[in-house]
């Protein structure tokens, strides 16, 4: 289980994005300045998130460009300390106690690298060793895991002549091989093919399917639909909606009593918190 509460982080502004700010004008006569608005001292990532993720349950934060997800998964990951708010994973302390934290967690960003001069499997094995996996739960864990992604074929390459879906496929063994308790996925399936994102789907569905808690965040409604049981809706830090996919669409429903679709719920959540701004 993951459980968050009330997380915030702010970050000091550079001068590159107070430049942008200003190119984007004022903010409208009266209104209070939004946080990272020109004349701010620092931008509101992530602003009061509260939400939980259940073990055998698929969790979606779903946001456009900027919206604080990748913010929130690094704070879970125990990467980034979060200015305010609690974390649990798997029932220990991250903020108290992130190295616990880390054993029971496994993360994977787009921006994880892979040793290039090691094979794919070197990479995996010393993620393996790293955690302290045995011999004989590192090889079944290892040959189910090459089996599920179609990694044996290419497990003798070193990382530094894989294509970016085979590179994406080994960080994804190497991010479980320690068969955490809670995986999270940071926009996993960005800039692959429908091939490579499926086996990174169905191995989603697997984690789910074995009593994993899973998190991930998208911007991508289509794997929102297919994948998750439940999901938040993040805009400029904050969560608009939250709760069981069906019961989000429930809510859903236009004047008219027609429900919409979710990238229609969407579009229309995220444009009613920006009226509020201005
Ligand atoms: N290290 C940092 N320093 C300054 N600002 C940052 C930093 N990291 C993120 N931000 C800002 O915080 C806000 C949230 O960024 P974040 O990367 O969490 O969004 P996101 O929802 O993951 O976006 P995307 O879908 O584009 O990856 C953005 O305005 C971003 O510019």
């Amino acid at each position: 289980m993951i459980e968050v509460v009330d997380l915030t982080k702010s970050f000091p502004i550079s001068r590159q994005q107070r430049r942008e700010q200003a190119a984007a004008g004022p903010p409208a006569p009266g209104a209070a300045p939004a946080p990272g608005a020109a004349g701010a001292s620092s931008l509101q990532a992530v602003a009061g998130a509260s939400f939980r993720c259940l073990p055998g349950r698929v969790f979606a934060l779903l946001g456009p460009n900027g919206a604080g997800k990748t913010t929130v998964l690094r704070m879970i990951a125990t990467l980034l300390r979060p200015d305010g708010g609690r974390i649990s994973i798997a029932g220990v302390d991250a903020l108290a106690d992130p190295v616990a934290a880390r054993r029971r967690l496994g993360f994977l960003t787009g921006s994880t690298k892979l040793y290039e001069r090691l094979t794919a499997e070197e990479n995996v094995r010393y993620a393996a060793d790293l955690h302290g996996v045995g011999a004989a739960d590192y090889k079944r864990r290892r040959d189910a895991l090459f089996a599920a992604l179609g990694i044996d074929a290419y497990a003798g390459r070193r990382a530094g002549q894989l294509s970016t879906g085979m590179k994406q496929k080994v960080a994804i063994a190497r991010t479980i091989i320690h068969d955490p308790e809670v995986v999270v996925f940071d926009e996993a399936t960005s800039g692959l093919d429908v091939i490579a994102a499926r086996a990174i789907i169905q191995l989603i569905q697997d984690c789910r399917a074995r009593g994993k808690t899973v998190l991930f965040s998208t911007h991508i409604m289509s794997e929102v639909t297919m994948l998750a049981d439940d999901l938040a809706v993040v805009h400029r830090g904050r969560l608009l909606a939250m709760g069981g996919l069906e019961e989000v669409l429930a809510r859903a429903v236009d004047e008219r009593g027609q429900r919409r679709t979710l990238e229609d719920e969407f579009v229309r959540l995220v444009d009613a918190a920006e009226e509020v701004r201005t």
